[in-house]
């Protein structure tokens, strides 16, 4: 795979601050990868995808899109790129469709090609019932739908998403995670940041942590899954009608490392070879009846964001 950006010791400090938003930030994004990219609040990802699509300028370090820099030849990025920004686009007095078409044939697209991506757009996204609505009018779902309608348009090879599903309900998240993992088959290159990280983990391929501006940890989700608490997690919901978790306590203990969450709520970390056991244990001692719910989890990419990124360990 090549690469189609080189990102090399990229450092940002906003005008009037001392802290450094992105601090010396270095890796690659592969052509035809979907690259996750997670953080808490403040971690410095908007700015970090702001100066990879050109919208704010670097302090220092270097930002090669397929092998050109890009502050020297700013012109590339619109001819590649398309950005879905946390921000209210400049197109608001317009309605939903001429905002696409508009775009469509900014990106370069013929009118009639453009008229065809629109209506498919529309379609496909279920925006025909609020066409008839200025986008200033909209609600902020139906507005972050047509920010992703707007990116999709005009078929740019990479497209990069400042959190896609913020104010989605659930089916339309789903469609959304459906439609990037579509583009991606299709061949786009697809970057994303989003605090939705057990959704996100359906699709993304590579991820980077980052938090204080710094990339923590950077690879495959399977190879940084390697790289935390291997313990499977057991976790239990107990039916408050018939039993609490200190009534079990002495058996928890037995299966592993105990966290407490409410009454009824607790989890266990259990080591992999003593998973069979003590979920035969769970089953005859409590018994499925007097459970509310009963998961079993590998460790999963929610995990990897806690325990390297920063936001503390479980169990640790
Ligand atoms: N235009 C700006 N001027 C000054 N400081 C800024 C600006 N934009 C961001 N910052 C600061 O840079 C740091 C990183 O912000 P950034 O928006 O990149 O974080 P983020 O990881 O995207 O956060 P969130 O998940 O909350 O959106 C923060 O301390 C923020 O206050």
């Amino acid at each position: 795979m090549s690469n189609v950006y080189t990102i090399s010791e990229l450092t940002k400090v906003y005008k009037g601050n001392t802290k450094k938003a992105n601090d010396h930030i270095s890796f690659t994004i592969q052509e035809g990868e979907i690259f996750g990219l997670l953080g808490p609040n403040g971690a410095g990802k908007s700015t970090l995808i702001n100066q990879i699509a050109g919208l704010t300028r670097p302090t220092s370090g270097s930002i090669h899109l397929y092998g050109m820099e890009v502050t020297k030849s700013p012109h590339i990025i619109p001819e590649y790129v398309a950005l879905q920004t946390q921000q209210m686009s400049a197109l608001r007095d317009v309605y939903p469709e001429e905002a696409l078409r508009y775009t469509a044939q900014l990106r370069g697209c013929s009118r009639a090609e453009a008229r065809r991506q629109t209506k498919n757009l529309i379609e496909e996204l279920g925006l025909g019932e609020f066409r008839e609505k200025l986008i200033r009018n909209l609600s902020g779902g139906q507005c972050r739908l047509i920010h992703l309608a707007l990116t999709f348009v005009g078929d740019r090879p990479i497209q990069i998403f400042d959190e896609p599903t913020n104010d989605l309900d659930p089916v339309v998240r789903l469609m959304v995670w459906e439609k990037l993992f579509k583009l991606n088959r299709q061949g786009k290159t697809i970057i994303l940041v989003t605090h939705n990280v057990l959704e996100a983990e359906r699709i993304i391929q590579r991820v980077g942590i980052i938090n204080h501006g710094q990339l923590l940890a950077i690879g495959g989700i399977g190879e940084l899954k390697e790289r935390v608490d291997q313990r499977i997690r057991l976790e239990l919901l107990l039916k408050a009608e018939y039993v609490s978790v200190p009534a079990y306590r002495d058996l928890f203990a037995l299966l592993g490392e105990v966290h407490n969450l409410t009454l009824q709520h607790v989890i266990i970390l259990c080591r992999r070879d003593s998973t069979r056991s003590a979920i035969d244990l769970i089953l005859l001692q409590i018994g499925i009846d007097k459970l509310d719910d009963f998961r079993i989890q590998t460790p999963s990419l929610e995990d990897v964001y806690l325990q390297l990124g920063g936001g503390g360990s479980f169990g640790s």
